[in-house]
């Protein structure tokens, strides 16, 4: 690949100077305002470009608002439990049911609680009747002429309900932008297809099918393109012809078949290629044939938040819609982000509230995780200007879900198990409204973590080497001040993790000093990797001769893919990660996974529906079949 062959001229320009360019640009063309009348049983969710008026009032006779009798209210006056009225069908009195309407004479109801039959044709009461009682009158929920929705509003069920009653059966609305979306790239393949190094699974346009959805638009997705200019270009041009707005996907950046923005230039108006964000750098804004073409970069978590910030509103702007402001939450950063200032950085949030602070914390920044997207609670938009941002400011998060449930979330920062993510799964099928979050640091970062006040809840897996015990020595050195309980019952069995069939022969420590074998390691200060340097020192044996000592994973999955993928031999983790990942298991002994909670929280409501989970059956049954684990009584011992 010679790197003449690509384009790596990126410009850097700042994202609202991209975007004024861009609207800018197709405010000349302004083809976006246009409509279509539609019936209006068929217009949930769509935007009125002009008011609606009533054509009828609703109701549009006077009716009866309840069950019973109507009269005339002149023939009850003076009535009471002394002297009760008599009254005559059909000449004081005729029955109706709610809803009926009322005829002169009538001019009130009477509710038949309150009336008393003496026979067929007689009726008492004992109480008068006030002139138009218990009648809704002509317009009472409407009049004819009368608005009933302005223009540019989204129209919901109850408009529709209200539109019909006011006998308004069509009604004029925006019409619907077509988006039309090109996945590209030779390598990329369909879901169901069977996969192998260097195909990427098709995802990108099943993710803006739906944001088009959720904006307002119609998507129209096109099969995906290989990477060839002349394939790419005619696709292009005929998703031009066919839609209002045309996205194309990836082959954005600096790649030898990163072909788009050359063909833009080529056939249209190339805007922008290269704005200051990240992620989202290497986005494209252009024009071809009067329509919009958005080149959006490969990476799925790029391609979501370049995705936001320029076809949300543009097609917003063909619907007539006003940008909704976005939902803004105050937190405390729990750790220092650093941030370039070529930039603004969009980073993927965690929010949690502990006591009365929402504290939060970022999540794997990587563009192609999209893990981060699903776990994140909210963006931190970190301007260009800022070299990056110091742990304990407070910040502004712009939210992606419900503060409700970021209030009802037991955050739990510490050691990685499986179980977490089973504990997470049950109480979400509970339906308490409590949810649980966990951010793997390892055992000693989930105690510096409640040291800060930053979590609810730490799992850890701590021994102490001098006396053999787990997690006490500990809370006591690090949370001196602090009171602090354990709840405890939970033993699993760490070992190595290995190969299926253990073909490198590895049985014991000192088996890992061998040179034709690559270990994979666990951070410092997680409890594995203080298991394994316990071990180490106790046997005499030197780390620094471990081929792979230095590489370090964050969780017991991470290590296991090492293994399962060939990049190394062996690392040391859990059974239950072994088991899951089919891989082979040598045991190196128990330890104590404890659950580090603060005394003060131990009665809430989210803990105790937590240890009642711990204690059910329900999870019981799920270690077994997870296997590797050994469970006792759950018991809650103070520190
Ligand atoms: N030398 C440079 N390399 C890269 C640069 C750069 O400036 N200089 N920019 C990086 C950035 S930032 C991004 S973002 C990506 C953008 O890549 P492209 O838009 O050119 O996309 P591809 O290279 O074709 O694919 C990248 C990556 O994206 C995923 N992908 C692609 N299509 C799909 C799809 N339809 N569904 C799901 N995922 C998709 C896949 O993981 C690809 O590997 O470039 C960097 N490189
Ligand atoms: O757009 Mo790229 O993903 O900045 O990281």
């Amino acid at each position: 690949m010679k790197k003449f062959d690509r384009n790596i001229y990126l410009s850097n320009m700042e994202l609202h100077e991209a975007k004024k360019l861009f609207f800018d640009e197709i405010d000349k063309i302004n083809k976006y305002v246009s409509t279509e009348t539609i019936p209006t049983i068929d217009s949930m969710g769509r935007i009125t470009t002009r008011a609606v008026f009533a054509n009828s009032s609703s109701p549009h006779y006077n009716a009866s608002a309840m069950d019973g009798i109507c009269v005339k209210a002149s023939s009850t006056y003076g009535a009471d439990e002394r002297n009760p009225v008599k009254l005559l069908l059909n000449e004081d009195f005729i029955y109706v049911d709610t809803g009926d309407p009322i005829m002169p004479p009538y001019d009130a109801v009477i509710m038949i609680e309150d009336v008393m039959e003496i026979d067929n044709n007689n009726v008492k009461i004992m109480k008068p009747a006030y002139p138009w009682q218990h009648i809704r009158p002509v317009g009472e929920d409407m009049v004819a002429g009368e608005m009933i929705i302005p223009s540019f509003k989204r129209i919901h069920p109850v408009d529709i309900g209200a539109m019909l009653c006011g006998q308004v059966l069509e009604v004029e609305v925006s019409k619907r932008p077509m988006v039309g979306l090109i996945p590209t790239g030779t390598e990329i393949v369909e879901p169901h297809d069977e996969l192998s190094p260097g195909k990427i699974i098709e995802s990108n346009s099943r993710v803006f099918e739906n944001l088009v959805k959720e904006y307002g638009g119609i998507s129209n997705r096109y099969p995906p393109v290989i990477d060839n200019m002349n394939l790419i270009e005619k696709a292009i041009l005929r998703a031009c012809d066919e839609n209002d707005i045309v996205i194309i996907n990836a082959g954005s950046s600096a790649g030898t078949e990163d072909y788009t923005s050359t063909i833009i230039k080529n056939i249209g108006k190339l805007l922008v290629h290269g704005i200051a964000i990240k992620p989202g750098k290497p986005t494209i804004l252009g024009i071809v044939n009067d329509t919009p073409v958005i080149g959006i970069p490969g990476y799925p978590v790029s391609a979501f938040l370049s995705f936001e910030e320029f076809v949300k509103p543009l097609v917003h702007k063909f619907l007539s819609l006003k940008d909704k402001k976005k939902k803004l939450l105050k937190a405390t950063l729990s750790k220092k982000i650093v941030s370039s200032l070529k930039h603004k950085e969009f980073v993927r949030m965690k929010i949690g509230k502990v006591e009365d602070k929402f504290i939060a914390t970022p999540l794997n920044r990587g563009a192609g995780v999209t893990m981060s997207l699903v776990r994140a609670d909210g963006i931190l938009k970190i301007p260009q200007e800022l070299e990056g941002i110091q742990g304990g400011k407070t910040v502004e998060v712009e939210l992606l879900k419900d503060k409700n449930e970021i209030e009802n979330t037991i955050v739990s920062i510490g050691s990685h198990d499986l179980i977490l993510d089973i504990l997470s799964n049950i109480i979400s099928k509970t339906h308490n409204n409590i949810f649980l979050s966990s951010a793997h640091v390892g055992s000693l970062g989930g105690i510096m973590s409640m040291k800060r006040g930053e979590a609810h809840m730490a799992p850890i897996h701590l021994l102490d080497e001098l006396t053999g015990t787990y997690n006490e020595s500990y809370i006591k050195k690090y949370l001196k001040n602090k009171d602090m309980v354990l709840i405890k019952g939970i033993k699993r069995q760490q070992g190595f993790i290995l190969q299926k069939n253990n073909p490198k022969n590895i049985k014991v420590f000192e088996d890992l000093l061998n040179k034709d074998l690559v270990f994979v390691n666990r951070q410092k200060g997680s409890g594995t990797r203080v298991l394994l340097d316990y071990n180490l020192k106790k046997l005499g044996l030197d780390s620094s001769l471990i081929r792979g000592y230095e590489r370090e994973m964050t969780t017991h999955m991470n290590v296991a893919s090492c293994v399962l993928s060939g990049s190394a031999h062996v690392g040391v983790g859990v059974k239950s990660v072994a088991n899951t990942m089919n891989l082979d298991f040598i045991p190196i002994g128990l330890e104590d996974y404890d659950f580090l909670v603060p005394k003060k929280f131990i009665d809430t409501h989210m803990i105790n529906n937590f240890i009642s989970i711990l204690k059910s059956q329900e999870f019981k049954d799920e270690l077994e079949n997870l296997g590797g684990y050994e469970m006792e009584d759950i018991q809650i011992v103070e520190v």
